[in-house]
Protein backbone atom coordinates (compact mmCIF):
# COMPACT_ATOMS: atom_id res chain seq x y z
CA UNK A 1 0.00 0.00 0.00
CA UNK A 2 1.63 3.72 -0.61
CA UNK A 3 2.74 5.29 2.20
CA UNK A 4 0.51 7.98 3.91
CA UNK A 5 -2.39 5.84 2.51
CA UNK A 6 -2.10 3.11 4.86
CA UNK A 7 -4.29 2.61 7.74
CA UNK A 8 -2.60 2.83 10.83
CA UNK A 9 -3.42 1.57 14.30
CA UNK A 10 -3.66 5.51 15.57
CA UNK A 11 -6.04 6.71 12.64
CA UNK A 12 -7.85 2.99 13.68
CA UNK A 13 -7.94 4.06 17.64
CA UNK A 14 -8.74 7.79 16.47
CA UNK A 15 -11.93 6.76 14.55
CA UNK A 16 -12.78 4.41 17.55
CA UNK A 17 -12.64 6.79 20.17
CA UNK A 18 -14.62 9.44 17.98
CA UNK A 19 -17.63 7.28 17.32
CA UNK A 20 -18.27 6.25 20.49
CA UNK A 21 -20.16 9.57 20.89
CA UNK A 22 -21.87 8.17 17.59
CA UNK A 23 -22.89 4.49 19.61
CA UNK A 24 -24.61 7.29 22.21
CA UNK A 25 -26.73 8.75 19.46
CA UNK A 26 -27.77 5.46 18.56
CA UNK A 27 -28.41 4.03 21.67
CA UNK A 28 -30.64 7.07 22.72
CA UNK A 29 -32.62 7.06 19.75
CA UNK A 30 -33.05 3.37 20.03
CA UNK A 31 -33.53 2.80 23.88
CA UNK A 32 -37.06 4.17 24.18
CA UNK A 33 -38.84 1.89 22.00
CA UNK A 34 -39.30 -1.71 23.43
CA UNK A 35 -39.88 -0.11 27.12
CA UNK A 36 -42.34 1.87 25.94
CA UNK A 37 -44.97 -0.06 27.81
CA UNK A 38 -43.14 -0.47 31.63
CA UNK A 39 -42.14 3.61 31.44
CA UNK A 40 -45.90 4.45 30.79
CA UNK A 41 -46.92 2.68 33.61
CA UNK A 42 -44.45 4.14 35.73
CA UNK A 43 -45.31 7.52 34.33
CA UNK A 44 -49.38 6.71 35.01
CA UNK A 45 -48.55 5.58 38.27
CA UNK A 46 -46.20 8.98 39.34
CA UNK A 47 -49.21 11.02 37.63
CA UNK A 48 -51.77 9.33 39.26
CA UNK A 49 -53.62 8.50 36.28
CA UNK A 50 -55.09 5.56 35.36
CA UNK A 51 -53.11 2.30 33.40
CA UNK A 52 -53.28 -0.73 31.51
CA UNK A 53 -56.96 -0.97 32.03
CA UNK A 54 -58.68 -1.48 29.01
CA UNK A 55 -61.87 0.06 28.47
CA UNK A 56 -65.52 -1.57 26.78
CA UNK A 57 -65.43 -2.48 23.11
CA UNK A 58 -64.61 0.86 21.35
CA UNK A 59 -66.72 1.59 17.99
CA UNK A 60 -65.63 2.46 14.66
CA UNK A 61 -66.37 5.77 15.07
CA UNK A 62 -64.40 6.58 18.24
CA UNK A 63 -62.42 9.25 18.94
CA UNK A 64 -58.96 9.38 19.41
CA UNK A 65 -58.85 9.65 23.27
CA UNK A 66 -61.39 6.40 23.14
CA UNK A 67 -58.77 5.08 21.42
CA UNK A 68 -56.21 5.80 23.70
CA UNK A 69 -58.14 4.76 26.58
CA UNK A 70 -58.78 1.00 24.77
CA UNK A 71 -54.83 0.72 24.84
CA UNK A 72 -55.12 1.89 28.36
CA UNK A 73 -53.16 4.43 27.50
CA UNK A 74 -54.05 8.16 29.28
CA UNK A 75 -53.76 10.86 27.14
CA UNK A 76 -51.36 12.77 29.93
CA UNK A 77 -49.38 9.85 29.77
CA UNK A 78 -49.22 9.93 26.13
CA UNK A 79 -48.20 13.58 25.88
CA UNK A 80 -45.66 13.20 28.49
CA UNK A 81 -44.47 9.70 26.20
CA UNK A 82 -44.36 11.87 23.02
CA UNK A 83 -42.82 14.89 24.73
CA UNK A 84 -40.10 12.14 25.83
CA UNK A 85 -39.29 10.82 22.28
CA UNK A 86 -39.18 14.38 20.74
CA UNK A 87 -37.28 16.48 23.29
CA UNK A 88 -34.08 14.39 22.41
CA UNK A 89 -34.59 16.05 18.89
CA UNK A 90 -35.47 19.35 20.54
CA UNK A 91 -31.61 19.22 22.49
CA UNK A 92 -30.41 18.28 19.21
CA UNK A 93 -31.64 21.05 17.41
CA UNK A 94 -30.51 23.78 19.47
CA UNK A 95 -26.93 22.21 19.79
CA UNK A 96 -26.47 21.64 16.70
CA UNK A 97 -25.51 25.22 16.12
CA UNK A 98 -23.15 25.16 18.32
CA UNK A 99 -20.90 22.53 16.72
CA UNK A 100 -18.97 25.13 14.59
CA UNK A 101 -18.08 27.16 18.26
CA UNK A 102 -16.68 23.80 19.59
CA UNK A 103 -14.82 22.37 17.78
CA UNK A 104 -13.08 25.54 17.63
CA UNK A 105 -12.70 26.74 20.79
CA UNK A 106 -9.71 23.87 21.38
CA UNK A 107 -9.96 21.83 18.85
CA UNK A 108 -12.03 18.82 17.97
CA UNK A 109 -10.81 16.45 19.77
CA UNK A 110 -10.77 18.66 23.49
CA UNK A 111 -14.23 19.88 22.45
CA UNK A 112 -15.41 15.85 21.82
CA UNK A 113 -14.10 15.35 25.57
CA UNK A 114 -15.51 18.28 27.52
CA UNK A 115 -19.09 17.58 25.96
CA UNK A 116 -18.87 14.35 27.60
CA UNK A 117 -19.70 16.16 31.13
CA UNK A 118 -23.45 16.18 29.17
CA UNK A 119 -23.58 12.37 27.97
CA UNK A 120 -22.40 11.98 31.80
CA UNK A 121 -25.16 14.06 33.55
CA UNK A 122 -27.66 12.71 31.11
CA UNK A 123 -27.33 9.66 32.17
CA UNK A 124 -27.21 10.11 35.54
CA UNK A 125 -30.69 11.67 35.46
CA UNK A 126 -32.35 8.82 33.90
CA UNK A 127 -30.85 6.14 36.33
CA UNK A 128 -31.78 8.26 38.85
CA UNK A 129 -35.56 9.15 37.98
CA UNK A 130 -36.83 7.19 40.36
CA UNK A 131 -35.85 9.59 43.59
CA UNK A 132 -38.25 11.77 42.07
CA UNK A 133 -40.87 12.07 39.76
CA UNK A 134 -40.12 9.88 36.85
CA UNK A 135 -41.65 11.80 33.53
CA UNK A 136 -40.01 14.55 34.89
CA UNK A 137 -36.45 13.24 35.66
CA UNK A 138 -36.22 11.26 32.05
CA UNK A 139 -37.06 13.77 30.00
CA UNK A 140 -34.84 16.21 31.57
CA UNK A 141 -32.57 13.48 30.61
CA UNK A 142 -33.87 13.40 27.37
CA UNK A 143 -33.00 16.68 26.38
CA UNK A 144 -29.42 17.13 27.60
CA UNK A 145 -28.42 14.00 25.30
CA UNK A 146 -30.05 15.30 22.87
CA UNK A 147 -28.37 18.30 23.41
CA UNK A 148 -24.93 16.39 23.48
CA UNK A 149 -25.95 14.29 20.46
CA UNK A 150 -26.57 17.38 18.87
CA UNK A 151 -22.74 18.36 19.12
CA UNK A 152 -21.38 14.99 18.30
CA UNK A 153 -23.42 14.65 15.93
CA UNK A 154 -21.78 17.27 14.14
CA UNK A 155 -18.23 16.80 15.99
CA UNK A 156 -17.55 13.34 15.05
CA UNK A 157 -18.02 13.58 11.17
CA UNK A 158 -15.86 16.69 10.93
CA UNK A 159 -12.76 15.03 12.65
CA UNK A 160 -13.22 11.67 10.99
CA UNK A 161 -13.73 13.90 7.62
CA UNK A 162 -10.30 16.02 8.53
CA UNK A 163 -8.52 13.72 9.77
CA UNK A 164 -9.17 10.39 6.66
CA UNK A 165 -7.02 9.81 4.08
CA UNK A 166 -9.34 11.11 0.52
CA UNK A 167 -9.22 7.18 -0.61
CA UNK A 168 -11.14 6.34 2.62
CA UNK A 169 -12.88 9.08 3.16
CA UNK A 170 -16.39 7.79 2.38
CA UNK A 171 -16.10 4.67 4.29
CA UNK A 172 -14.28 6.01 7.66
CA UNK A 173 -16.91 9.04 7.41
CA UNK A 174 -19.53 6.06 7.42
CA UNK A 175 -18.67 4.47 10.49
CA UNK A 176 -20.49 7.51 12.16
CA UNK A 177 -23.64 5.86 11.08
CA UNK A 178 -22.46 2.63 11.35
CA UNK A 179 -21.81 3.21 15.17
CA UNK A 180 -25.49 4.57 15.60
CA UNK A 181 -26.95 1.41 14.14
CA UNK A 182 -25.20 -0.93 16.50
CA UNK A 183 -25.78 1.73 19.35
CA UNK A 184 -29.58 1.26 17.91
CA UNK A 185 -29.04 -2.42 18.13
CA UNK A 186 -27.47 -2.75 21.19
CA UNK A 187 -30.45 -0.76 23.07
CA UNK A 188 -33.18 -2.95 21.74
CA UNK A 189 -31.17 -6.43 22.51
CA UNK A 190 -30.64 -5.03 26.21
CA UNK A 191 -34.01 -3.00 26.33
CA UNK A 192 -35.72 -6.80 26.09
CA UNK A 193 -37.79 -7.61 29.27
CA UNK A 194 -35.61 -10.38 30.09
CA UNK A 195 -32.19 -8.21 29.91
CA UNK A 196 -33.36 -4.43 31.19
CA UNK A 197 -36.09 -3.43 29.70
CA UNK A 198 -38.74 -4.65 32.89
CA UNK A 199 -40.18 -3.16 35.72
CA UNK A 200 -37.05 -3.13 38.17
CA UNK A 201 -34.05 -2.49 35.63
CA UNK A 202 -35.32 -0.10 33.23
CA UNK A 203 -33.76 3.16 35.02
CA UNK A 204 -30.47 1.59 34.16
CA UNK A 205 -31.19 1.03 30.80
CA UNK A 206 -31.67 4.36 29.98
CA UNK A 207 -29.02 5.32 32.15
CA UNK A 208 -26.07 3.50 30.24
CA UNK A 209 -27.04 5.91 27.60
CA UNK A 210 -24.06 7.58 29.36
CA UNK A 211 -21.73 5.02 29.59
CA UNK A 212 -19.51 5.09 26.61
CA UNK A 213 -18.65 8.48 27.46
CA UNK A 214 -17.00 7.28 30.12
CA UNK A 215 -14.77 5.16 28.06
CA UNK A 216 -14.65 7.81 25.08
CA UNK A 217 -12.90 10.16 28.09
CA UNK A 218 -9.75 8.16 28.76
CA UNK A 219 -9.57 7.35 25.19
CA UNK A 220 -9.58 10.74 23.65
CA UNK A 221 -6.33 11.92 25.13
CA UNK A 222 -4.34 9.04 23.28
CA UNK A 223 -6.14 10.50 19.81
CA UNK A 224 -4.27 13.20 17.66
CA UNK A 225 -5.89 16.90 17.04
CA UNK A 226 -6.89 17.32 13.33
CA UNK A 227 -4.13 18.27 10.90
CA UNK A 228 -6.44 20.84 9.59
CA UNK A 229 -7.45 22.32 12.79
CA UNK A 230 -3.85 22.82 13.80
CA UNK A 231 -2.70 24.14 10.13
CA UNK A 232 -5.63 25.69 9.19
CA UNK A 233 -7.72 27.61 12.19
CA UNK A 234 -4.77 28.07 14.00
CA UNK A 235 -1.66 28.04 11.86
CA UNK A 236 0.56 25.55 13.60
CA UNK A 237 2.08 23.68 10.58
CA UNK A 238 4.93 21.72 12.72
CA UNK A 239 1.96 20.24 14.90
CA UNK A 240 0.07 19.33 12.11
CA UNK A 241 3.08 17.78 10.41
CA UNK A 242 3.06 15.91 13.57
CA UNK A 243 -0.20 15.10 13.52
CA UNK A 244 -0.32 13.76 10.14
CA UNK A 245 2.91 11.41 10.80
CA UNK A 246 1.02 10.23 14.08
CA UNK A 247 -2.04 9.40 12.07
CA UNK A 248 -0.51 7.65 8.53
CA UNK A 249 2.82 6.64 9.70
CA UNK A 250 6.10 7.81 8.51
CA UNK A 251 5.20 9.36 5.36
CA UNK A 252 6.76 11.71 3.37
CA UNK A 253 3.81 14.63 4.25
CA UNK A 254 4.54 18.00 2.21
CA UNK A 255 2.00 17.20 -0.75
CA UNK A 256 -0.64 17.04 2.13
CA UNK A 257 0.38 19.82 3.56
CA UNK A 258 1.01 21.59 0.37
CA UNK A 259 -2.68 21.22 -0.19
CA UNK A 260 -3.69 22.29 3.34
CA UNK A 261 -1.55 25.54 2.49
CA UNK A 262 -3.66 26.64 -0.46
CA UNK A 263 -7.07 25.53 1.23
CA UNK A 264 -5.72 28.00 4.53
CA UNK A 265 -4.72 30.56 1.91
CA UNK A 266 -8.15 30.45 0.54
CA UNK A 267 -10.09 30.40 4.12
CA UNK A 268 -7.87 33.35 5.09
CA UNK A 269 -9.23 35.10 1.67
CA UNK A 270 -12.77 33.93 3.39
CA UNK A 271 -12.72 34.21 6.70
CA UNK A 272 -15.13 31.85 8.53
CA UNK A 273 -18.82 32.90 7.25
CA UNK A 274 -21.55 33.13 10.13
CA UNK A 275 -24.54 30.42 9.89
CA UNK A 276 -26.75 33.85 9.08
CA UNK A 277 -24.43 35.32 6.17
CA UNK A 278 -24.16 31.50 4.73
CA UNK A 279 -28.03 31.48 4.87
CA UNK A 280 -28.71 34.49 3.13
CA UNK A 281 -25.51 34.35 0.80
CA UNK A 282 -26.33 33.50 -2.67
CA UNK A 283 -22.60 32.55 -3.73
CA UNK A 284 -23.14 28.84 -1.61
CA UNK A 285 -26.46 28.75 -2.13
CA UNK A 286 -26.00 25.49 -4.69
CA UNK A 287 -24.14 23.94 -1.79
CA UNK A 288 -26.09 24.49 1.07
CA UNK A 289 -29.56 23.39 -0.84
CA UNK A 290 -27.78 20.15 -1.86
CA UNK A 291 -26.83 20.04 1.86
CA UNK A 292 -29.96 20.61 3.53
CA UNK A 293 -31.75 18.52 1.19
CA UNK A 294 -30.04 15.41 1.86
CA UNK A 295 -30.69 15.56 5.42
CA UNK A 296 -33.94 16.92 4.91
CA UNK A 297 -34.89 13.73 2.63
CA UNK A 298 -32.80 11.34 5.41
CA UNK A 299 -35.32 12.11 8.05
CA UNK A 300 -38.69 12.69 5.69
CA UNK A 301 -38.11 9.09 4.44
CA UNK A 302 -39.98 8.54 7.44
CA UNK A 303 -37.15 6.32 8.71
CA UNK A 304 -37.49 7.18 12.17
CA UNK A 305 -41.35 6.39 12.10
CA UNK A 306 -40.04 2.65 12.05
CA UNK A 307 -37.25 3.52 14.72
CA UNK A 308 -39.51 4.85 17.06
CA UNK A 309 -42.90 3.60 16.54
CA UNK A 310 -41.52 0.14 15.35
CA UNK A 311 -43.21 -2.37 17.92
CA UNK A 312 -46.42 -0.31 17.29
CA UNK A 313 -46.20 -0.59 13.71
CA UNK A 314 -45.14 -4.61 14.01
CA UNK A 315 -48.60 -4.99 16.29
CA UNK A 316 -50.32 -3.16 13.47
CA UNK A 317 -48.94 -5.84 10.88
CA UNK A 318 -50.20 -8.79 13.16
CA UNK A 319 -46.75 -9.79 14.59
CA UNK A 320 -46.85 -11.63 17.31
CA UNK A 321 -43.44 -10.49 19.28
CA UNK A 322 -42.87 -7.32 17.96
CA UNK A 323 -39.93 -6.29 20.00
CA UNK A 324 -38.35 -9.52 18.86
CA UNK A 325 -38.91 -8.12 15.25
CA UNK A 326 -37.25 -5.10 16.39
CA UNK A 327 -34.35 -6.55 16.84
CA UNK A 328 -34.35 -7.94 13.83
CA UNK A 329 -34.85 -4.61 11.65
CA UNK A 330 -31.58 -3.59 14.49
CA UNK A 331 -29.61 -6.49 12.92
CA UNK A 332 -30.79 -5.80 9.04
CA UNK A 333 -29.98 -2.42 9.73
CA UNK A 334 -26.10 -2.85 10.83
CA UNK A 335 -25.50 -5.24 7.78
CA UNK A 336 -26.24 -2.73 5.51
CA UNK A 337 -24.48 -0.02 7.10
CA UNK A 338 -21.66 -1.98 6.43
CA UNK A 339 -22.22 -2.84 3.13
CA UNK A 340 -22.34 0.66 2.34
CA UNK A 341 -18.98 0.92 4.36
CA UNK A 342 -17.66 -1.33 2.07
CA UNK A 343 -19.50 0.44 -1.09
CA UNK A 344 -19.37 4.01 -0.81
CA UNK A 345 -15.61 4.71 -1.78
CA UNK A 346 -16.38 2.71 -4.69
CA UNK A 347 -20.19 3.39 -6.03
CA UNK A 348 -20.27 6.37 -5.55
CA UNK A 349 -22.11 8.72 -2.96
CA UNK A 350 -24.32 9.96 -5.86
CA UNK A 351 -25.44 6.53 -6.97
CA UNK A 352 -25.49 4.72 -3.43
CA UNK A 353 -28.53 7.88 -2.36
CA UNK A 354 -30.38 7.59 -5.45
CA UNK A 355 -30.77 3.55 -5.13
CA UNK A 356 -31.58 3.86 -1.75
CA UNK A 357 -34.53 6.52 -1.89
CA UNK A 358 -36.05 5.10 -5.05
CA UNK A 359 -36.03 1.94 -3.24
CA UNK A 360 -37.14 3.43 -0.05
CA UNK A 361 -40.02 4.84 -2.26
CA UNK A 362 -40.79 1.28 -3.78
CA UNK A 363 -41.17 -0.30 -0.42
CA UNK A 364 -43.25 2.37 0.96
CA UNK A 365 -45.76 1.66 -1.88
CA UNK A 366 -45.18 -1.93 -0.81
CA UNK A 367 -46.04 -1.44 2.83
CA UNK A 368 -49.32 0.24 1.95
CA UNK A 369 -50.64 -2.44 0.09
CA UNK A 370 -49.76 -4.88 2.42
CA UNK A 371 -51.38 -3.07 5.46
CA UNK A 372 -54.34 -2.42 3.27
CA UNK A 373 -55.20 -5.47 2.41
CA UNK A 374 -53.94 -7.95 4.97
CA UNK A 375 -57.69 -8.07 6.64
CA UNK A 376 -58.44 -9.99 3.60
CA UNK A 377 -55.98 -12.40 2.32
CA UNK A 378 -53.74 -12.94 5.25
CA UNK A 379 -50.46 -13.55 3.30
CA UNK A 380 -50.73 -9.66 2.87
CA UNK A 381 -48.64 -9.36 6.13
CA UNK A 382 -45.39 -10.56 4.99
CA UNK A 383 -45.59 -8.02 1.95
CA UNK A 384 -46.07 -5.46 4.57
CA UNK A 385 -43.32 -6.84 6.96
CA UNK A 386 -40.62 -7.35 3.81
CA UNK A 387 -41.83 -3.79 2.78
CA UNK A 388 -40.69 -2.96 6.25
CA UNK A 389 -37.33 -4.88 6.15
CA UNK A 390 -36.27 -3.65 2.48
CA UNK A 391 -36.84 -0.23 3.66
CA UNK A 392 -34.53 -0.10 6.22
CA UNK A 393 -31.64 -1.61 4.26
CA UNK A 394 -32.46 0.69 1.39
CA UNK A 395 -31.69 3.69 3.80
CA UNK A 396 -28.98 2.40 5.19
CA UNK A 397 -27.29 1.55 1.50
CA UNK A 398 -27.05 5.68 1.40
CA UNK A 399 -29.72 8.00 2.57
CA UNK A 400 -28.77 7.41 6.01
CA UNK A 401 -24.99 7.39 6.01
CA UNK A 402 -23.96 10.13 3.85
CA UNK A 403 -25.41 13.32 4.37
CA UNK A 404 -23.50 13.12 7.57
CA UNK A 405 -20.35 13.08 5.99
CA UNK A 406 -21.11 14.59 2.51
CA UNK A 407 -21.52 18.04 4.22
CA UNK A 408 -18.17 18.35 5.30
CA UNK A 409 -17.00 17.16 1.52
CA UNK A 410 -19.09 19.90 -0.15
CA UNK A 411 -17.70 22.92 1.97
CA UNK A 412 -14.33 25.03 1.83
CA UNK A 413 -12.55 25.24 5.27
CA UNK A 414 -14.59 28.94 5.65
CA UNK A 415 -18.01 27.94 5.33
CA UNK A 416 -18.08 24.82 6.77
CA UNK A 417 -18.58 24.75 10.32
CA UNK A 418 -21.94 27.19 9.30
CA UNK A 419 -23.23 24.64 6.84
CA UNK A 420 -22.21 21.53 9.71
CA UNK A 421 -24.01 23.38 12.47
CA UNK A 422 -27.12 24.40 9.69
CA UNK A 423 -27.25 20.90 7.93
CA UNK A 424 -27.66 19.10 11.75
CA UNK A 425 -30.27 21.71 12.87
CA UNK A 426 -32.10 20.83 9.76
CA UNK A 427 -31.69 17.35 10.54
CA UNK A 428 -32.73 17.30 13.96
CA UNK A 429 -35.30 19.29 13.48
CA UNK A 430 -37.00 17.17 10.65
CA UNK A 431 -36.03 14.16 13.15
CA UNK A 432 -38.23 15.65 15.72
CA UNK A 433 -40.95 17.15 13.19
CA UNK A 434 -41.63 12.90 12.57
CA UNK A 435 -41.04 11.87 16.45
CA UNK A 436 -43.61 14.06 17.43
CA UNK A 437 -46.03 13.88 14.72
CA UNK A 438 -46.09 10.50 13.49
CA UNK A 439 -48.39 8.73 15.81
CA UNK A 440 -51.19 11.38 15.10
CA UNK A 441 -50.40 10.74 11.61
CA UNK A 442 -50.59 7.47 11.81
CA UNK A 443 -54.33 7.57 13.41
CA UNK A 444 -55.30 10.38 10.64
CA UNK A 445 -54.04 8.50 7.56
CA UNK A 446 -54.26 5.04 8.99
CA UNK A 447 -53.27 2.68 6.66
CA UNK A 448 -51.59 5.24 4.24
CA UNK A 449 -49.44 6.65 6.08
CA UNK A 450 -46.95 5.51 4.44
CA UNK A 451 -48.03 6.80 1.38
CA UNK A 452 -47.23 10.05 2.44
CA UNK A 453 -43.20 8.96 2.72
CA UNK A 454 -43.85 7.44 -1.07
CA UNK A 455 -44.16 10.84 -2.64
CA UNK A 456 -42.06 12.87 -0.59
CA UNK A 457 -39.78 10.12 -1.46
CA UNK A 458 -40.38 10.02 -5.07
CA UNK A 459 -39.44 13.92 -5.05
CA UNK A 460 -36.41 13.34 -2.96
CA UNK A 461 -34.84 10.91 -5.58
CA UNK A 462 -35.95 13.21 -8.28
CA UNK A 463 -33.92 15.79 -6.48
CA UNK A 464 -30.86 14.01 -5.99
CA UNK A 465 -30.65 12.69 -9.63
CA UNK A 466 -31.09 17.02 -10.82
CA UNK A 467 -28.83 18.28 -8.48
CA UNK A 468 -26.29 16.30 -6.40
CA UNK A 469 -22.81 15.52 -7.69
CA UNK A 470 -20.74 13.18 -6.98
CA UNK A 471 -17.68 14.08 -4.70
CA UNK A 472 -16.03 10.37 -4.63
CA UNK A 473 -12.51 10.35 -4.54
CA UNK A 474 -12.00 14.72 -4.96
CA UNK A 475 -10.42 16.51 -3.35
CA UNK A 476 -11.75 19.41 -1.21
CA UNK A 477 -10.64 21.73 -3.48
CA UNK A 478 -11.86 20.17 -6.61
CA UNK A 479 -15.21 19.42 -5.12
CA UNK A 480 -15.82 23.28 -4.55
CA UNK A 481 -15.10 23.91 -8.04
CA UNK A 482 -18.00 21.70 -9.30
CA UNK A 483 -20.35 24.27 -7.74
CA UNK A 484 -17.90 26.69 -8.88
CA UNK A 485 -18.31 25.94 -12.60
CA UNK A 486 -22.07 27.10 -12.56
CA UNK A 487 -20.94 30.31 -10.49
CA UNK A 488 -18.02 31.38 -12.81
CA UNK A 489 -20.59 33.71 -14.77
CA UNK A 490 -22.46 35.21 -12.04
CA UNK A 491 -18.98 35.52 -9.91
CA UNK A 492 -18.32 38.36 -12.49
CA UNK A 493 -21.48 40.06 -12.15
CA UNK A 494 -21.12 43.38 -9.46
CA UNK A 495 -23.66 42.06 -7.58
CA UNK A 496 -21.75 38.77 -6.38
CA UNK A 497 -18.57 40.63 -6.11
CA UNK A 498 -20.22 42.52 -3.49
CA UNK A 499 -21.59 40.03 -1.54
CA UNK A 500 -18.34 37.57 -0.97
CA UNK A 501 -17.08 41.55 -0.03
CA UNK A 502 -19.87 41.28 2.63
CA UNK A 503 -19.27 37.88 3.76
CA UNK A 504 -15.63 38.51 4.45
CA UNK A 505 -16.81 41.22 6.77
CA UNK A 506 -19.06 39.32 8.64
CA UNK A 507 -18.32 38.21 11.84
CA UNK A 508 -18.46 34.67 13.11
CA UNK A 509 -20.96 32.35 13.90
O1 LIG B 1 -30.43 4.04 11.39
C1 LIG B 1 -31.48 4.93 11.58
C2 LIG B 1 -31.07 6.16 12.28
O2 LIG B 1 -30.18 6.91 11.52
C3 LIG B 1 -30.47 8.29 11.65
O3 LIG B 1 -31.11 8.75 10.50
C4 LIG B 1 -29.22 9.03 11.89
O4 LIG B 1 -28.41 8.96 10.77
C5 LIG B 1 -31.41 8.40 12.78
O5 LIG B 1 -32.21 9.54 12.78
C6 LIG B 1 -32.16 7.12 12.62
O6 LIG B 1 -32.86 6.76 13.74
Amino acid sequence: MEQGKQLTCTLALAVFTAVLGSLQFGYSIGVINAPQKVIEKHYSRSLGVWAGRASAAVSVNSTYEEELSNEGRHPTVVMYWSLSVAIFSIGGMLSSFLVGFIADLRGRVKGMLMINVLAVAAGLLMALCRVWKPHIMVISGRAVMGFYCGLTSGLVPMYIGEIAPKAYRGALGALHQLAIVIGILISQIIGLDIILGNDDMWPLLLGLSGAPAVLQSFLLPLCPESPRYLYIVQGKEQEARKSLIHLKGAYDATPDLEEMRREKEKADREPRISVLSLMCSSVYRQQLLVALMMHISQQFSGINAIFYYSTNIFTRVGVNQPVYTTIGVGVVNTIFTLVSVGLVDKAGRRTLILVGLGGMCCCAVAMTVGIKFQGDYPWMSYVSMSGIFLFVSFFEIGPGPIPWFIVAELFSQGPRPAAIALAGCCNWTSNFFIGMTFQYIQYWLDCYVFVLFAVLLLGFTVFTYFRVPETKGKSFEEIAAVFHKGRKRLAQSPDVTTELEQLKNSTDA
